[in-house]
């Protein structure tokens, strides 16, 4: 790969804090990486380290492998054993949470994050007069002017709480020892600030930090950056504001915005994007007011809008896959996307997870497993589910398999749940299995093992009802991942979310839209809907189809026409 002028100068830029404006496709990940072993060079035998933080695990991964292609090639004197990549909330978990944060929280144990439905949570909610009480797991946390505060809610729909009340919540929350994801955030802030020792030990081992997609930063997290800052670190901020789309969980890329203007930060440009084809990048210029330049030389594919209705989303997927055809276009490589989830599960024709209860639970994590890959979430279903046909188990046993376990024990519980949830041959049976006679016999029979297998190695029994709690009674004979008879088939190509696929560069997209979401595309950058029309559009490498409903067709065509959408007509 030969780098740009502009990717050359961040890489080989003198150590020192800095921001990095840069556009869609513009090779982010390319350039940080670069970075981060350039800064390493430049430490030479410093002992400090150098840490990449993103935001999502997908992303930690792409770093990961690009840095381990590029470490192959380097001479021995670069220290790249202090080089790390990790998300924010990984980084802060395993520096302060884990190893510090008890004793600002007042705990006699190591923290651990909590997911919120844990039964012990409901005797910390936040009762309010009038309304239903509010649990704990949806406070948000907030920094103004250096004082923390708690809300709930999104956006302008936001409620400040009673503070002295949510603070006495969370203290005693926090005196157990557990955590919610916002919550982490909170501890994470008070423990840098009452634990100074902690600050100096982080910001001497980490004089050096970047934070990639920084557009994202929320107040919070921005303010754990700015105790770092004031400590000495010189923190480099990597991102696109127009690609800032988490507004309504309160980051609203100001910090990326106004970095560059910091005595001290140096600001570098990205202007070119390798992504995209010519006409996409001139509507994504034209929707940010930017002036990007394209890499690629034209070729066939390109921007176009179509009139859909639901009741014939067949036909829309159908074109599609035949318009991927003509152009050569891997069906893998394309996406349907749309704005929320629930549109999501009825584009794709989800099935619904069937039985009840625990049943549910090893029902929803095959399919997860299967269907969408996403081992995670079904090891958590697993895990809950596997815990709850335990007698005696500790309480808070499910939260810590899922948190970061550090008794030696629940590692290995943990390892062998992880085990189960993969292996669909001696564990979590497939879902391609006829769910009530293949499928349950199955799984009746390894869970008994399972549980066999941790009473013996973890003395913890299992429940007498076992018969009772697996039950097969919501089981349909057919294969557990087959539609129900009145459902619909998928279209078979992902359909995801729009936030879902940040990041990532997709041959070719279908924006399955409504009215209000062509409107606020075409609005441009200025707010997080168009924001997220922008990302949409951008991460097209050759095609972007906007589906948009029959009944504005005739009203949006003059506007999508003179955007530069070409119009594909029906038949
Ligand atoms: N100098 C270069 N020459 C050729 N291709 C490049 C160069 N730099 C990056 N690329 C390619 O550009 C594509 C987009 O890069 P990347 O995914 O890092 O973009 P990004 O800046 O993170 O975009 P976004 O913010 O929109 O997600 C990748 O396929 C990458 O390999």
């Amino acid at each position: 790969m030969k780098l740009s002028d502009e990717q050359l100068a961040v890489i080989q830029a003198p150590l020192g804090a800095m921001a990095v404006t840069a556009c869609a496709g513009s090779g982010k990940t390319a350039t940080a990486i670069r970075r981060l072993i350039y800064i390493r060079q430049l430490m030479k035998s410093s002992r400090g380290r150098v840490a990449l933080l993103s935001f999502s695990n997908v992303a930690v991964d792409t770093f990961n492998k690009g840095f381990q292609q590029l470490a192959i090639n380097l001479p021995d004197g670069v220290n790249l054993k202090r080089v790390e990549v990790d998300t924010l909330d990984g980084f802060f978990t395993s520096h302060v949470i884990r190893p510090h944060a008890h004793r600002t929280m007042g705990a006699n144990q190591a923290a651990f994050l909590v997911s919120g439905s844990e039964p012990f949570l409901s005797g910390f909610s936040y009762w309010r007069d009038g309304s239903f009480p509010l649990p704990i797991a949806e406070f948000k946390v907030g920094i103004a002017d250096g004082k923390t505060f708690f809300y709930s809610g999104t956006g302008d729909n936001h409620e400040l709480l009673d503070q002295a009340k949510a603070l006495e919540l969370v203290g005693r929350l926090g005196r157990t020892g557990a955590y919610t994801h916002d919550l982490g955030r909170y501890w994470i802030y008070k423990t840098l600030s009452n634990q100074p020792a902690v600050l100096r030990a982080l910001a001497t081992r980490y004089p050096q930090i970047l934070v990639d997609e920084s557009q994202d930063l929320g107040m919070v997290h921005q303010e754990i950056l700015e105790l770092l800052i004031k400590e000495g670190v010189q923190v480099s901020l990597i991102g696109d504001a127009n690609q800032g789309i988490y507004g309504f969980a309160g980051a609203d890329g100001s910090f990326l915005r106004s970095y560059s203007t910091r005595e001290g930060v140096s600001g570098f440009e990205l202007t070119r994007n390798y992504r995209s084809l010519p006409p996409i990048i001139d509507l994504a210029n034209a929707l940010s007011g930017r002036e990007d330049k394209p890499y690629r030389e034209p070729q066939p594919g390109g921007l176009y809008f179509l009139g859909y209705k639901d009741a014939e989303l067949e036909r829309l997927f159908d074109r599609f896959r035949d318009c991927l055809d003509e152009l050569g276009l891997q069906h893998e490589q394309a996406v349907i996307l749309a704005r929320g989830a629930d549109r999501v599960a009825k584009l794709s024709g989800e099935v619904e997870p069937p039985g009840r209860g625990v049943m549910t639970a090893f029902t929803e994590a095959a399919l997860l497993r299967d269907q969408h890959a996403r081992f995670l979430d079904a090891f958590k279903l697993v895990s809950r589910g596997v815990v709850s046909l335990l007698e005696d188990a500790p309480s808070g046993l499910a939260s810590k398999l899922l948190g970061a376990p550090q008794e030696e024990w629940m590692l290995r519980l943990r390892r062998v749940l992880w085990g189960f949830t993969r292996d669909a041959d001696a564990g979590l049976p497939s879902s391609n299995l006829l769910g009530e006679s293949e499928w349950h016999a199955l799984l009746l029979q390894r869970i008994r093992s399972l549980l066999v297998h941790i009473q013996r190695d973890y003395g913890f029994a299992s429940v007498a009802n076992l018969g009772n709690k697996l039950s097969k009674r919501d089981l349909r004979n057919a294969p557990l991942n087959a539609a129900s008879p009145v459902g619909k088939q998928g279209p078979e190509i992902r359909v995801e979310t729009v936030h879902q696929v940040k990041g990532e560069s997709i041959d070719a997209v279908l924006y399955v839209a409504k009215k209000a979401h062509i409107e606020a595309l075409l609005g441009g950058t200025g707010d997080e809907e168009g924001r997220i029309g922008y990302v949409a559009v951008t991460r097209a490498r050759n095609l972007f189809w906007l589906a948009v409903p029959n009944s504005c067709l005739k009203e949006l065509r003059p506007k999508l026409v003179s955007a530069g959408f070409g119009e594909l007509t029906n038949g």
